[in-house]
């Protein structure tokens, strides 16, 4: 039937049978006559049918000339096989729930997998594991865990939650085991992030396709029993017992070694009945003829032995039995029998995999009644019941036991503890038959040749009663066999996602208002440490710019004062005379820019004084601020400081000395030279400067460059001699007067040419130096050195300041995209929380009916 016809909204509890006086067509559900609407079921009560309209299986219902015949001669059939269909019906609702409930859940994993792409979700590493070491899952290290992963840094929540108490977890389906061995620890904690992340995301995938492949069950009309169990304990014999007529070949040595899958020919193969063996590597597409192999029935018996060329027989045969005795055709879904080889050692493991298969809906077990279970068989039965996997136990060959009262007993107590759920449901569920009996009775069978005999075919009351449990649980417990399975996956899956979301979204809450108390804290401090860099660093250029202008100031006063001081140094040099004049003024010159450079030098010393204080005082500023070891450990090298050539001055002076240097007539020197009392009353102050005046200009340029007129003067005067008597005039007076004239100006002159040197020398310089301005330059360059200095610790306070904004401005940052994916996942979470819970509701809510209620 397609599930679709069967639309929403109509609750399955309320399927009923009809009963009305006005009406024997009780509607069970359905739309009001449109056409385009849900289909409708009518059950006739009188008849016991369903109406024309009315769709089982894909078919209309009963209205097939067998179902008819069947349901007029016999209305206790009529009744069986309408309560088939309704179950059917109830079938479907159940099934189109649960399958919109698959999709959901499928579509919830696809969400939680595009949420891990890109804010990774927390799985907790301390998932209750009854043999991990409870120790290891504290909850701290899940927090830091979650900071790592996703948060980042909110330092303090870490602290506040170490204190509380540890949680653990218990996922089912999300689990995830890394362990190796059995005693080895789960690895899950020493994962990183992505590694994580990556483990949860392929888990969600895995999850999907088992969604997948449980939805294709459930949509599956078919079902499909494996039928399993020791070598040569009579599965065949048991497969044919169902069918009533001798199908599979039986033997006393193990001869099934391929699987047989046995399929009704009518429905499925136009009624022919053959095998289809599918060589091993192949897949079996019906419609594919190149996946498989046809061979008539007969060639069965041989083709069971060639398990090295087939993996699968798919065995076609047709059962003409009524459909309320055919298990094969039974009128409601097509049921497959899978018959598969005896457990040996090299069988188990794929006998195992097969029933995990989820189109396996029941497992029948048989167990040769003679043997009890062997190994094999129990690891089977108890690895099938770890599975959860419903398992109907056969108890074949009764007809040899003797003593069958013990032979129960005894195999009871060994169902009881293989699986006390089947043990508790025996009656349903464990089966004491002889399928040998079932044969013999029918040895024709009802083959396609045979005559479907009346319905009355051979009967055995305990192989009557396996039949209808397997019928029942098959038909009409449909929803048990393959709805139960999805059912209480998506149950546990639901659980596992609650248990997950909450988990996030606990954490994330915690993160977001984490990250805002952070905020909180962090504004003020951010703004206290802007302020105080401001501060600091205002203190530090203030205290720069008040060194560097002090060794200014006191550069250029030093300079200054040398400068000035210069003309009257005495700088011990001897004047040897004329024959060794280049060197005194050689000497002279280096004498005179020595003093100057010798008070260079102290302005640099004292510089270097000031710059090492400037730079303690700038540390500890540093050290006030930012505290101890905020700023790189250097050390002042104060003799680094001005190591370069300071000063040229010495190449900027002519060096080459003419005659006229050593002259420099001065009146008071040459006062001083020829023993002439300088006035020095204030009064005659202004004389004694103007004199000198007029000898710095006119006298000595006069005696220089005008000797020639002064002695023609001097002439002119001795013509005055005339007047005068004659041996004054010619002897005294010229003599006298000539000698005064010449002598004593050549006198001074010789004896101050070094004092004139010197002078002119200093004049010399002092020109340069004002000409250079040499002062400021010197001052500036040595104000400079320092600025320069006192800019590295202030530098490195700066940096520090700098560093120290950044990593705020960055925590800041930071946190606030903490904050940002706190709140962006917590209403992720909250809203997950909400649906997953809802559809928990929604899917413990589909009633399939109580598991072990067959009858
Ligand atoms: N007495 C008695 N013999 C049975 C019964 N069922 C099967 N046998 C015999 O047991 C032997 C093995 O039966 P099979 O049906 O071939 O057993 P099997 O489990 O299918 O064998 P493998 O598939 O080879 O493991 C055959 O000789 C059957 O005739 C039964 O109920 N009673």
């Amino acid at each position: 039937m397609s599930g679709e016809k069967f639309e929403k909204d109509h609750n399955p509890a309320e399927l009923s049978l009809g009963e009305s006086d006005q009406d024997d067509n009780a509607t069970l559900f359905g739309s009001n006559g449109d056409p385009q609407g849900p289909a409708v079921a009518h059950f006739n009560i009188r008849e016991g049918t369903f109406d024309g309209q009315t769709l089982v299986n894909g078919e209309q219902g009963i209205r097939t000339e067998n179902n008819i015949s069947v349901l007029n001669g016999n209305s206790a059939q009529a009744t069986d096989l309408a309560r088939s269909q309704l179950s059917q019906l109830q079938y479907n609702e159940n099934r189109i729930s649960l399958d919109r409930s698959i999709n959901t859940a499928s579509n919830i994993l696809s969400n939680l997998q595009a949420e891990n792409s890109v804010r990774p979700i927390y799985y907790p590493t301390n998932i209750q594991d009854e043999t991990l070491d409870s120790k290891l899952n504290s909850k701290s290290s899940k927090l830091a865990l979650i900071r790592h992963n996703s948060v980042g840094n909110s330092q303090h929540l870490l602290t506040e939650q170490r204190g509380s108490s540890s949680e653990t977890y218990s996922f089912e389906l999300l689990k995830i085991n890394l362990k190796i061995g059995p005693s080895s620890e789960n690895l899950l904690q020493t994962l990183d992030k992505s590694a994580l992340s990556q483990l949860l995301n392929e888990k969600f995938s895995h999850i999907k396709r088992h969604l997948k492949s449980l939805g294709e069950r459930i949509d599956d009309t078919s079902s499909k029993v494996l039928v399993t169990g020791d070598l040569n304990s009579g599965k065949s014999a048991f497969c044919n017992a169902l069918l009533r007529r001798k199908v599979m070949p039986e033997d006393q040595q193990p001869c099934t070694n391929v699987f047989c899958e046995i399929v009704d020919a009518r429905d499925n193969n136009k009624g022919i009945e053959e095998v289809h063996a599918v060589p091993i590597g192949s897949v079996y597409l019906k419609n594919d003829e190149r996946t498989y192999k046809i061979f008539p029935l007969e060639e069965l018996e041989h083709l069971v032995y060639q398990s090295e060329h087939y993996s699968l027989l798919i065995v076609y045969v047709t059962d003409n039995r009524p459909v309320n005795q055919s298990l094969l055709k039974n009128g409601v879904i097509d049921i497959k029998l899978i018959d598969a080889p005896g457990l040996n050692l090299d069988s188990y493991h794929t006998t195992q995999v097969f029933s995990r298969q989820e189109e396996i809906d029941l497992v029948v077990f048989v167990v040769n009644a003679e043997n009890h279970f062997t190994l094999s068989g129990r690891e089977f039965i108890s690895s099938a019941t770890n599975d959860k996997n419903l398992i109907f136990i056969v108890v074949n060959k009764f007809d040899n036991i003797r003593d069958q009262n013990k032979c129960k007993r005894k195999i009871m107590d060994q169902v009881h503890s293989l699986s006390p759920e089947t043990y508790k449901n025996s009656s349903n569920f464990v089966h004491f038959v002889s399928s040998r009996e079932m044969i013999n009775q029918n040895p024709g069978g009802d083959g396609p040749d045979g005559n479907p005999d009346d319905g009355d075919g051979p009967h055995s009351p305990d192989f009557d009663h396996l039949e209808a449990s397997l019928r029942k649980f098959l038909v009409e417990k449909r929803s048990l066999s393959k709805l139960l399975p999805a059912k209480n996956y998506l149950v546990k899956l639901y659980s596992d996602l609650i248990e997950l979301s909450q988990i996030n979204e606990k954490l994330y809450n915690e993160s977001k208002i984490g990250a805002e108390n952070e905020l909180k804290e962090l504004g003020p401090q951010y703004d206290e440490i802007l302020q105080l860099s401001a501060k600091t660093n205002e203190k530090v250029s203030r205290l720069i710019e008040s060194v560097s202008s002090e060794v200014y100031t006191n550069s250029r006063d030093q300079i200054n004062r040398i400068i000035n001081e210069v003309d009257h140094l005495s700088l011990g040099i001897k004047f040897e005379g004329y024959s060794n004049i280049t060197e005194f003024a050689r000497q002279v010159q280096e004498g005179i820019i020595g003093k100057i450079l010798e008070v260079v030098s102290s302005a640099e010393e004292h510089a270097r004084n000031e710059t090492s204080s400037a730079i303690d005082e700038i540390k500890r500023l540093g050290v006030q601020a930012l505290g101890e070891g905020s700023l790189p450990n250097t050390r002042f090298i104060p003799s680094s400081m001005y190591s370069k050539k300071k000063d040229n001055l010495q190449r900027h002076i002519e060096n080459e000395v003419s005659l006229f240097d050593f002259v420099d007539p001065n009146f008071e020197s040459f006062c001083k030279i020829c023993g002439i009392t300088i006035p020095d009353s204030r009064t005659n102050l202004l004389i004694g400067l103007t004199a000198n005046k007029l000898w710095a200009g006119g006298l000595s340029s006069m005696a220089i460059l005008y000797g020639p007129q002064v002695i023609s003067t001097v002439t002119g005067i001795a013509s005055i001699s005339n007047y005068i008597p004659k041996f004054v005039v010619t002897k005294v007076v010229p003599g006298t007067l000539i000698g005064i004239a010449i002598g004593m100006p050549l006198y001074y002159l010789y004896k101050d040419a070094p004092y004139a040197y010197q002078r002119n020398v200093v004049k010399k310089i002092k020109r340069k130096i004002e000409s250079e301005d040499y002062q400021h330059l010197n001052s500036l360059r040595i104000s400079k050195e320092v600025r320069k200095v006192l800019n590295y610790p202030a530098k490195d306070i700066s940096n520090a300041f700098a560093t120290t904004i950044e990593k705020q401005s960055l925590r800041r940052s930071k946190i606030l995209s903490d904050l940002k994916t706190s709140e962006i996942s917590l209403s992720f979470y909250r809203e997950l929380t909400k649906q997953v819970k809802e559809q928990y509701q929604i899917v413990q809510s589909f009633d399939l009916e109580s598991v072990h209620t067959v009858n």
